[in-house]
Parts: C-alpha cells; structure tokens; sequence
C-alpha cells in the first residue's frame, strides 16, 4: 500500500495555537539545548509545521535548523526571527523527532547535531527537498469516473486506465519502468481523463537485477521465522552459523511486512552494503521500491533516496549506520545483519550505536527487531542468554553446504616464506590445481608496518601520532594508518646514513608479491583499503572470483563478512594471535569473531571447505577453544570472564575521553570532569571510576589523548551524571582542548 497524495504531509495541522508562535529549533552547534526563534517575517503562521527546516542567523552565521516544537512563550526576552522556511512539508515526523531526542537524551549529544547527522548532506547543506519532487500521474475527477474497460479499443490507454484506477497516483519513474510511453499518457491527458502533480519524491532505480524465486525453507529457518510476530515489538537475536541462511530469513520478514503495507528497514555494516546484496535484495523484490542509502552514492541520489523512504515510498530502506534515523513513517521491521559489526558505533562527533538504537526504534512503533550474525557481539549474547531479547538460532548450513574443517598450523621454529608455513602453501597449490579458489587472510594492508635500520636501530615513527609508519612499496612510501600522513620512502637510515633497512613483519602487499610469484599460473585479487576505493571498485575486483574460475583472493578483513563464493574452499589465516594478547578488554572478542567471519567463507557450496590457522601458540586456550568448539563456545566463555571482571556487558561503561597538543591540561580537564562526577556519585559497589589514563594510542595527528571510564551497574545511573558533566564542560573555554562523552564506549583506542 502506498500512501496517497493527500495523505502525505498532514503534519501541517497540528499546534495551531491563538499566540504568536514561538519556534524551537534544533540548530547544528555543539550545545546541548533548543534554541527559541521568531518565524520569519512575513512567514504565514499557518505554513509552519515541526519537523520543516528553516535557516536561522547563528553568531553571525548562517545555519540550516530543524523546527522541533512551536510554542506561545520563551524564557527569553529578546528573540531573533528566523530568515526563512525551507521546506513545505515537513522532513522529520513525529516519531522520527521523538526517536532522535531520546537519541540526543541517552548519548548525551547536541540534538542539532543528531539532526544534522540524520540528514543526507544536500539537505544538511539546506538544498530543497522540492527538488527531488516526483512527478505523479493521477486521474481526473472524470477519469475517475470512467468504468474500467471504457477504453477496450485502445488497448495501451486501456491498460494505463486500469492501472490508474486500481493502484491510484503513479510516479513518472515507475510509469516509465512499467512502459507506459509519453504518447499514451499524453493520450489520456488531452481527453482530460488524467493529469500530472507534484508529489513526494522516489527512490533513484537500482541497477538491474534478474527475479530470482525464493528457495524453499529449510526446518530451522522455518521456525526462526513462526517465532518472530510482524505485528508487535520484540529483539530477537539471529545466531546462525555462516552461510546457516540468515539473509534468507530476512528476506522472509521483510517479505512479511512489505504484505502488511509497512516499510522494512534493513542495516548492513559499512563493507557488507555492496553491489551484490544490492542485487539479492532488488532480484526478490522487483515490484517493491528500494531505497539504499550509502556513501557509494552522488549527494543527490542520497538526498532523493532519503526523501522517498521519509515519504513513505519506500518499501524497503537498506543502508548504513546512520540509516537508523530515517524517518519511515510506517515502519514494520528493522533488520541488522552482522549485528556484531563495529562499524554500527560511530566513534566520533556523536557517538551512537545504530545496533542499540534498532531496539529502541523497534519498541517505539511497536514493530520486531531482528538482529543477525553468526558471531553475536556479547552484548547481544547477553542480552539473549539473560532473557531479554528472543535467542533464534540457525545451526546448520542451508542447502547441502558441510561446515569447514579446521586446523592449526603452528608457525614457532618453521621455517616461514613471507609469514607462510610450508604446509600452508603446498594446500594453496593442491587447491588451485584442482580448480578451486582460495582465500588468504591477512590483517594489515601495505607491505610492512614497519621500517628499521640494522645498523642504528632508528625505526620510522609518524611525527604526529604514537605509532610507526606503514611501508607502501608499490607507491612508494611511508604512512600512518591513524592520520594519513605521508613520506617518501628512503633508501638510507635519516640517523646513521647505513642502507641496511629491514621491513619489518607482513602485510597484504607483501604477501601478494609471494603469492603471485609463487602461483603465476593463477590470478591474485588483492582486496584492501588501498585497491578498493570504491564499493564498486571491490565489485569488480571480485568478478573473476564469482565466475568461479581458480584464482586466490587475499586481503584484510574486507573478504571476511558478507562475499559469497561457492568456491572458495581453502581459506588460509597467516597469523591468528594478533588480538589475543592486546590491551583492549574487547580485543578478544574482535579477534573471535574475524576468525569465524574469515573461516565462513571456505566451502559454502558443493564443494567441502578447510581452514588453516597459522598460530605461534596453538595451546593458547582461548585459541583451542575458538577452534575446537566455534565461537559460540568461545563467546560464552568470554562472558563468564567479563562477569568476574566486572566489565561491559554486565556493567554499563561510559568514558569521557579529552585530546589536547598539551597533555597536562587534557588531563587535569579530566581530573576536574571526575571529580565533579564523584562530588554528585561517590564511587561504590554499583559506581566505579577509574582514571585519566592514556588510550591505547596515546597521540594521535598531534593530541595526547585520555579518558575517564565510568562503569556502573546500573545504566540509569550514569545518565543524569553525565549530563551534569556536559552541562559543565560545555562551560570549558579552552578552544585547544577537545572533549567527548561516549557512551557504551566501544573502543580504548
Ligand atoms: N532454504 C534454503 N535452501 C537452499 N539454499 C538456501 C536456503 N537458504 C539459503 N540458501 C542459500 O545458501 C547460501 C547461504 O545463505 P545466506 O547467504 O543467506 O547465508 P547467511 O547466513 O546470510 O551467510 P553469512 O552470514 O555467513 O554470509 C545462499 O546461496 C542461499 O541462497
Ligand atoms: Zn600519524
């Protein structure tokens, strides 16, 4: 069902009141309040609606605001007028600005900010949404009127008139995607039966895609899905194994809701929304209207496909994580597949978590929640073992799919070529001359992630952050993969003039230039930041891998989430112990999962899968048990450890992070931040604080960086405190010292 012209936009009745309006406004600056305006001069007071952008003055500038209420009185003597309204119909409704103030409320952000976040950029920018209007073909009053086979003699006209009368007001896009051409419309038009209006925007087409039918069942998915009920609120954690067919599932509920006349909102992780889930999700649904909303996108078409799923013509919405705060006004379901993903917590300005705010917009429009992975983050574990949300789980491979075989390839005392054992290679050749592909996993891009004399020891440092730079050999130089900085590459030590330079350890470009020696009879498709600039980049590079020719495919954890390739069926992790020994409480669990993602790509098809670990201490026990018992197992024992360490998730945390070229006063500003917080809650059994203490990467483009960490038994507790914290911090005058709240931080670093 879509709804009619004149539905759209009713917003514009409410709040009339007797007063002069007074408007409150969200305005993106980073105070956390609502700023009170006067309309516009001259504005008509019946035009106004909440959820209209307007353009305010703003400390001599100029800025795009949101109208959040309008109201009769203001605390304030002296208001400014507003200088004028930018949208006829309201953008946000009111679900939406409810959804982003207790946004704002919980992870304590300037709710202009959380606006402006929410917003495409051409709109941010104050562009107006008019011009992405559609074009909307509609009856006349006489039209109308007409029987349905009036036109029996001019078959075309015939069936535009059906169309018309059965399905109401149709877009020009979709006119033309059905084939109704110019001259049969224009037909119909100079016989006044049909007209065309300005009407709410459409989502940009996406690429073609061949309709597939869907595959049968299988019991499993069968009764994941009885489980889940379209019409009321529930969380529901998805813990299927690789390739179990959770997309399957999704695809099912929202197949569900679409039925039910509700949108479905489906969010994918940065690197999962790719051409190919584009094309699985368009080929099942070739009827529906499908906005996708990623950074693949020109401005425009981001701005149009927002506008088409904040219009309610969008079927499905399928985006990132800031996706989240469209708003969809008849929302059915929300989806996140790989809900363990990090890319789901923004990590700087505001800092949310798309994954948690999914519950949040689930229970407010009373809809399910289905959150999907085959590695649950253990917040979600959690939260499922403990009963809050539905545990649904998915334990064996669709089709006729085997799991992968495991084992451990111990690398102490080997005899390594470029980080590979001799037995990792010699699989890599049986498995290319068979025909099949091969995966190769390694976690860092570049050739190597340091550059050291043997003479003098001197190392190459970035000048601005605490950590060595990375060797690009192809482009010859030297970079910081936390502030990009660049030098060219030397050829003798900048301190003792030796040109003894060793590389120091492994990276994808490194391993690339064995392998392709090594296997020259073979393609080798190298996937990592640095050889896919685009979404579309990566599509490409993968076409030789999807047409099912023998080649190996190598990167970073690009490969691991989301590709499926049937035949794959030896995947080769080079080094597993990276994250078992770091500082960060989470690094294990990262680690866990990444090796379970990569692991999944081997023998989905046919054909059987094998996995070789490469490790230095393969009696490490958590590696035995990831390996031995699968992640679930591993999880499971990781939460117990966090329990007795009393660590997320069995307590909240926030951190309350300052960076500053100037290290003391980033540190006393925190000194002072945790006193205040210990004046208003002393620290107890349910309160703890601890610090500052320097992240994990101490400097970082010129700033020392460190934290306050507040963790609690109870969330609740932490909210009142840390709005009291920003109400004085935004009170700091300090220009050169930047400060942030994060809440259920996820990242030391
Ligand atoms: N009931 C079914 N019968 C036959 N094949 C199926 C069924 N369900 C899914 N498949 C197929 O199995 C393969 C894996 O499914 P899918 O991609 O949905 O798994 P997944 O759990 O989302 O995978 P992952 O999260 O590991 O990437 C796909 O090719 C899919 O078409
Ligand atoms: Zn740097």
């Amino acid at each position: 069902m879509r709804p009619s012209i004149q539905q759209y936009g009713e917003g514009q009745l409410a709040n009339r009141g007797a007063n002069p309006a007074i408007l409150r406004l969200a305005v993106p600056v980073p105070l956390r309040r609502l700023f009170d305006y006067l309309p516009p001069e001259g504005a008509d007071p019946a035009a106004l609606a909440p959820g209209q952008r307007l353009w305010v003055p703003f400390g001599g500038r100029k800025l795009v605001a949101v109208l959040v209420d309008i109201v009769a009185e203001s605390p304030l003597a002296e208001l400014k007028p507003a200088l004028e309204l930018i949208d006829r119909q309201p953008l946000f409704d009111g679900a939406g600005r409810d959804f982003l103030q207790w946004a704002a409320d919980y992870y304590q952000a300037p709710a202009g900010e959380l606006y402006a976040a929410a917003l495409p950029v051409a709109l941010r920018k104050g562009k107006p949404a008019d011009h992405w209007a559609e074009q909307w073909l509609q009856l006349t009053t006489e039209g109308k009127g007409l029987p349905e086979t009036a036109l029996a003699r001019a078959p075309k006209q015939q069936a535009l008139l059906q169309l018309l009368l059965q399905k109401g007001p149709n877009s020009r896009t979709q006119l033309k995607a059905l084939k109704h051409s110019l001259p049969v419309i224009r037909a119909l038009a100079d016989r006044g039966l049909v007209e065309w209006v300005a009407g709410p925007t459409v989502p940009p087409p996406l690429p073609d895609a061949e309709p597939t039918p869907p595959p049968a069942l299988n019991d499993e998915q069968r009764q994941v899905l009885e489980a889940i009920d379209a019409e009321r609120f529930s969380v529901s954690l998805l813990e299927g194994t690789t390739g179990s067919g959770k997309t399957e599932v999704y695809l099912r509920l929202m197949e569900r809701v679409l039925a039910m006349g509700r949108q479905a909102l489906l969010l994918v992780p940065e690197i999962g929304l790719t051409p190919q889930t584009l094309r699985r999700i368009a080929a099942r649904f070739p009827e529906r209207s499908i906005a996708a909303l990623h950074s693949g996108l020109a401005d425009g078409e981001r701005a149009q496909a927002w506008l088409a799923a904040a219009a309610g013509q969008a079927d499905i919405v399928i985006g990132t994580r800031s996706a989240i705060f469209t708003p969809l006004p008849r929302l059915g379901a929300v989806i996140v597949d790989e809900e363990h993903d990090g890319s789901f917590k923004q990590q700087d300005g505001v800092r949310y978590s798309a994954r948690d705010l999914a519950a949040v917009l689930g229970r407010n429009a009373g809809v399910p929640v289905l959150l999907g992975t085959a590695t649950p983050s253990l917040e979600s574990l959690h939260n499922a073992l403990s009963g809050r949300y539905r545990h649904l789980r998915l334990r064996n491979r669709a089709g006729d799919a085997r799991p992968p075989e495991i084992s451990v390839v111990p690398t102490l005392g080997q005899q390594l070529d470029e980080g590979f054992a001799p037995q990792s290679l010699r699989h890599i050749g049986e498995t290319l001359q068979r025909g099949e592909q091969v995966l190769v996993f390694i976690n860092r891009r570049g050739y190597a992630p340091a550059l050291a004399c043997d003479d003098c020891g001197w190392l190459a440092d970035c000048p601005h952050c605490s950590s060595k730079l990375t060797m690009h050999r192809r482009q010859r130089h030297l970079r910081c993969h936390h502030c990009d900085y660049r030098r060219p590459l030397v050829n003798s030590c900048p301190q003792c003039h030796s040109r003894a330079l060793s590389a120091l350890g492994g990276g994808t470009e490194r391993s690339e230039e064995l392998l392709a020696q090594r296997f020259a009879d073979y393609p080798v498709i190298r996937v990592d930041r640095d050889t896919t600039a685009s979404k579309r980049a990566l599509d490409r590079l993968l076409a030789p891998a999807r047409d099912g020719e023998p080649c190996l495919l190598l990167g970073t954890q690009m490969l691991a989430k989301g590709h499926h390739l049937p035949r794959v069926t030896l995947v080769v992790i080079q080094d597993a112990d990276g994250g078992l020994f770091s500082a960060d409480f989470r690094a294990p669990e990262r680690t866990g999962q990444l090796l379970e993602q990569v692991a999944g790509r081997a023998g989905r098809g046919d054909l059987a899968g094998r996995v070789l670990v490469q490790s230095r201490y393969p009696e490490h026990p958590l590696l035995q048990l990831l390996l031995e018992k699968g992640y679930g197992a591993f999880a499971r024992q990781l939460l117990r450890d966090r329990t007795v360490a009393q660590l997320p998730p069995l307590r909240a945390m926030a951190l309350v992070r300052a960076e500053c070229e100037e290290p003391r006063w980033a540190e006393e500003f925190l000194q002072t931040a945790r006193a205040q917080m210990e004046a208003l809650a002393p620290p107890s059994p349910e309160l703890a604080y601890l610090g500052p203490v320097p992240a994990l990467l101490e400097r970082k483009s010129g700033r020392f960086r460190f934290y306050v960490q507040v963790t609690a038994e109870k969330r609740g507790v932490l909210l009142p405190l840390l709005a009291r914290l920003c109400q004085w911090a935004e009170g700091n005058r300090n220009r050169r010292l930047r400060w942030a709240v994060d809440m259920d931080a996820q990242e030391l670093s």
